[in-house]
């Protein structure tokens, strides 16, 4: 596309989001939707919205107050009875609710807050499978937006088909269709807020146009006097003018059953919980999340996210053992890890070790790695010892490892004692074998990525254009982010071999 061709297309989707804005804002007033005034809502060339400070915003003030009955919810739309008789609970309830309401067109209360929605939030899942696997491979995202295509094809089988035909909803069933659960779903996953216990999730106008900053948010939203006050989850969109629905009368409540608990009917409130000068950014936090898990639910990324993590399998750690032992020693050594109360972080289908963004491994995989890097002798004397260094269940972990280094240790006069900090005790267990390993497994772990350095991708990411190239910019960031925690690992590994050698010199 020429530059000028591409310049009109912007300025096209500008004033669409700008005439949908317009509309929203009287959507909110007819609904009860009080939005300060020292907050401007604006649409910005992309066509999504975001929020600016208007005047300077002070910690404590309260910016926003949202009815829960203007919320579209399970309980608040009209296809609120087939729900509860499907008995979909949770994101899927919020997720046929979305589908229904925009089903609906202009007969829909939320009209005006719908079209201010994208089709769909680009998250991994509705990327073209193909692109996703390229970007993704090695990443953290690599398997998991497989297995989320999977079973939310699952769910659409069980859940929406039948519901489809139930002929409860009387719906076009294009309305319906797989295509539009997935994009449903990425709007439900990106811009959603629990509600309370008797709305459960829900979309909430007004507040959802906040973007997310790590660390860094400016306001937060609570359900007040509710025991489940929480962060967010969102999404957004697009498309069209003014629509003919737009001031109406409030939301109506379409619950027909008696609610099976007591219903608050207090306002949700956007609070400022740091101060905003005139013209700033106001950001909320949707939690405080890395890049993997922001990239899959949200479809964005952050550079320097200190929540960021790379996870290490236990299949490659047993393959490395396997690769520098044999098959019986991975399997005995790792059987006793087990046995004396160690496990990995589990998911659907996999054990795995977290290495945190500043390059620490777990502690489990730090014990695992000492274990399997034993001595013969020294791992004699553990089997000797194992049930009385079975770790108990308030989890001491400083004092289980203390115990484990000094039934390994030759030295009889090995002095332990006094030891209280995890980092300290964590050195216990660095060696040259263990450092060697995390070597190993940090290089295991990175040749999963395509055959790209973290240098190529650094280069990569800085030719990226981070609003043309959406899908490529954020992944190109979460592979960054990972690869550097890797080197972080390496230098980790590194840094207690050098630290044994100082010592003895
Ligand atoms: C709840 S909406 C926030 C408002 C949104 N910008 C809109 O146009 O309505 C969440 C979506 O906003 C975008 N977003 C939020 N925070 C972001 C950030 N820090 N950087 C890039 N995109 C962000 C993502 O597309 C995300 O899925």
């Amino acid at each position: 596309m020429d530059t000028h061709a591409a310049a009109m297309d912007a300025a096209i989707d500008a004033a669409v989001a700008a005439r949908r804005l317009r509309a929203f804002k009287r959507w909110m007033r007819a609904h009860g939707v009080v939005c300060s005034d020292a907050l401007r809502l604006d649409a910005s060339e992309s066509g999504g919205f975001h929020v600016r400070a208007f005047a300077p915003l002070r910690e404590g003030d309260l910016v926003a107050t949202i009815p829960r009955r203007a919320c579209l919810t399970p309980r608040t739309t009209a296809a609120a009875a087939a729900i509860e008789a499907a008995e979909l609970g949770g994101f899927l309830a919020l997720t046929v609710a979305v589908m229904y309401e925009r089903a609906r067109g202009k007969e829909s209360p939320w009209y005006a807050y719908l079209r201010m929605l994208p089709d769909c939030e680009s998250v991994p899942l509705v990327w073209p499978a193909d692109e996703a696997e390229r970007l993704l491979a090695g990443t953290e995202l690599d398997k998991i937006v497989k297995q989320d295509r999977e079973l939310l094809c699952e769910d659409w089988k069980e859940c929406i088909e039948p519901l489809l035909s139930s002929g409860e909803l009387d719906v076009d069933p294009d309305d319906f269709s797989l295509e539009k659960y997935f994009s449903a779903k990425t709007l439900v996953s990106s811009r959603s807020f629990q509600i309370d216990n008797y709305h459960g999730y829900g979309m909430v106008p007004l507040a959802d146009l906040f973007n997310h900053k790590t660390g860094g948010e400016h306001v937060h939203f609570t359900s007040v006097s509710d025991t489940s006050d929480s962060d967010v989850e969102e999404e957004e969109d697009d498309d069209e003018s003014d629509g003919s629905t737009d001031d109406q009368s409030t939301v109506e409540n379409n619950t027909n059953s008696p609610p099976e608990v007591s219903i608050n009917d207090e306002d949700l409130e956007m609070i400022v919980v740091r101060d905003a000068n005139e013209g700033d950014e106001v950001y909320n936090t949707y939690g405080t999340m890395g890049n993997a898990a922001l990239l899959h639910r949200y479809g964005f990324t952050e550079l320097d996210n200190q929540y960021d993590i790379v996870n290490i399998d236990l299949a490659l750690v047993t393959k490395w053992c396997k690769s520098m032992f044999s098959s019986r020693h991975a399997r005995a050594r790792a059987s006793l890890w087990r046995n004396l109360g160690y496990t990995g972080c589990t998911s659907q289908e996999a054990e795995y070790f977290e290495i945190s963004y500043d390059g620490e491994p777990q502690l489990e995989l730090l014990i695992l790695l000492y274990i399997a890097t034993l001595k013969a002798d020294a791992y004699d004397k553990l089997i000797c010892v194992a049930d009385d260094l079975i770790v108990n269940e308030e989890h001491d972990s400083i004092g289980s490892v203390v115990r484990l280094v000094k039934a390994t240790n030759s030295n009889p006069n090995f002095e332990l004692d006094g030891l209280d900090k995890m980092p300290d005790v964590m050195k216990l267990l660095h060696n040259k074998n263990t450092s060697s390993a995390l070597l190993s497994l940090a290089d295991m772990r990175e040749s999963l990525y395509d055959s790209n350095t973290l240098e190529d991708d650094e280069e990569k990411l800085k030719n990226c254009n981070f609003s043309k190239e959406r899908k490529m910019y954020h992944s190109l960031v979460l592979r960054v982010s990972e690869k550097r925690i890797l080197n972080r690992l390496r230098k980790y590994a590194s840094s207690c071999s050098k630290a044994k050698k100082r010592k003895h010199l």
